[in-house]
């Protein structure tokens, strides 16, 4: 079985608009609301493709309800815990001539909520893949994953983990199956900038040596390149296409690389699937689709 994690999940209002006046009343041109956070859109993208799974994590109030009941409504299992207080996030994300995030804190995450969560993990047994992504709320400690790995060490099974600065260093000792950093993130992790396709092969093998089996560095409409555990480093651009929305690529390209790799347990036909999902999401209005990804694997 595939679970995944989101800590911190988010209502994505994504707006549209040409131009954007700080200090005076904007307008939109357009706007959608997706039911996002980083592991809940892998558990979408694998559900658009047919992979069943199951998104843990935790919810709160009535943007909360709306995630949990339209994930279900789209036939995606879910598990969340619901907090007591506060609400689950609305993550605001401009498109204009620059695209914005402004991404929320979320709620306060109790001690009883994170030890439920530790419980309803115990089920993870060898060959299961558990994707732990995105941000935790600014008043946990950043070892939890960590934790969650230490718990696991033992399960056989697979942890991704995607996500930044020290909530992903930290767990690198606990050999996770793969890391998703993007080009600036990995750079961040480093105190460096990266540019180069050198670099990014010399800092991915860095995060090899430092622990993570495999290393997958996103590079937006630049491609990806994957350092993987046996060695090979494979490199893959993108499909041509209209860009009309990434929130949520890297996600897209975690399910399609999962996905893949469970069906051929071959390296760069995971690639391959992840680099068609993530496009697929960059060229649609949401999350990639079935027959868009379809469509890409054709092409790629
Ligand atoms: N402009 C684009 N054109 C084509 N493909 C793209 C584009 N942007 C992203 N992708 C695809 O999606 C993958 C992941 O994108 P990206 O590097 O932006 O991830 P990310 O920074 O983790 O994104 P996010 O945080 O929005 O999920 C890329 O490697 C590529 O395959
Ligand atoms: O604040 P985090 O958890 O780092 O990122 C959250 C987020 O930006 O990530 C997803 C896209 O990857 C969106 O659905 C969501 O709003």
């Amino acid at each position: 079985m595939i679970y995944t994690v989101t800590f911190n999940p988010a209502v994505d209002y994504v707006i549209h608009l040409e131009d954007i006046e700080l200090g005076a009343v904007n307008r939109t041109e357009s706007e959608e609301i997706f039911f996002g956070g980083k592991g809940i859109n892998v558990s979408t993208v694998l559900s658009n493709l047919g992979a069943e799974n199951i998104a843990l994590g935790f919810i709160s109030g009535f943007t909360g309800k709306a995630i949990e009941s339209g994930l279900n409504k789209n036939g995606i299992k879910t598990d969340f815990i619901e907090l007591e207080n506060g609400i689950t996030r609305i993550n605001v994300k401009i498109k204009s001539k620059e695209e914005t995030d402004i991404n929320g804190q979320g709620p306060v995450i109790s001690h009883e909520a994170i030890s439920g969560l530790l419980d309803k993990l115990k089920v993870l047994q060898r060959g299961d893949f558990l994707i732990l992504a995105g941000s935790i709320p600014a008043t946990m400690p950043d070892d939890i994953y960590e934790k969650i790995m230490e718990r696991l060490k033992d399960s056989g099974s697979n942890i991704v983990v995607d996500a930044t600065g020290d909530l992903l260093k930290n767990v690198l000792k606990y050999h996770p199956f793969l890391v998703k950093p993007n080009n600036h993130e990995l750079g961040e992790l480093f105190g460096i900038e990266i540019n180069t396709e050198e670099e990014i092969i010399e800092y991915a093998g860095k995060l090899r040596q430092m622990g993570a089996r495999n290393v997958l560095v996103s590079r937006a409409g630049d491609g990806a390149v994957l350092s993987a555990e046996n060695g090979e480093v494979i490199k893959m651009g993108v499909p041509s296409g209209k860009v009309l929305n990434s929130v949520g690529a890297g996600d897209s390209m975690v399910a399609g690389f999962i996905f893949g790799y469970l069906q051929s347990g071959d390296y760069r036909d995971a690639l391959k699937l992840g680099t068609a999902c993530g496009s697929a999401t960059a060229f649609s209005a949401g999350l990639a689709e079935k027959e868009k990804v379809e469509e890409l694997m054709k092409i790629l």
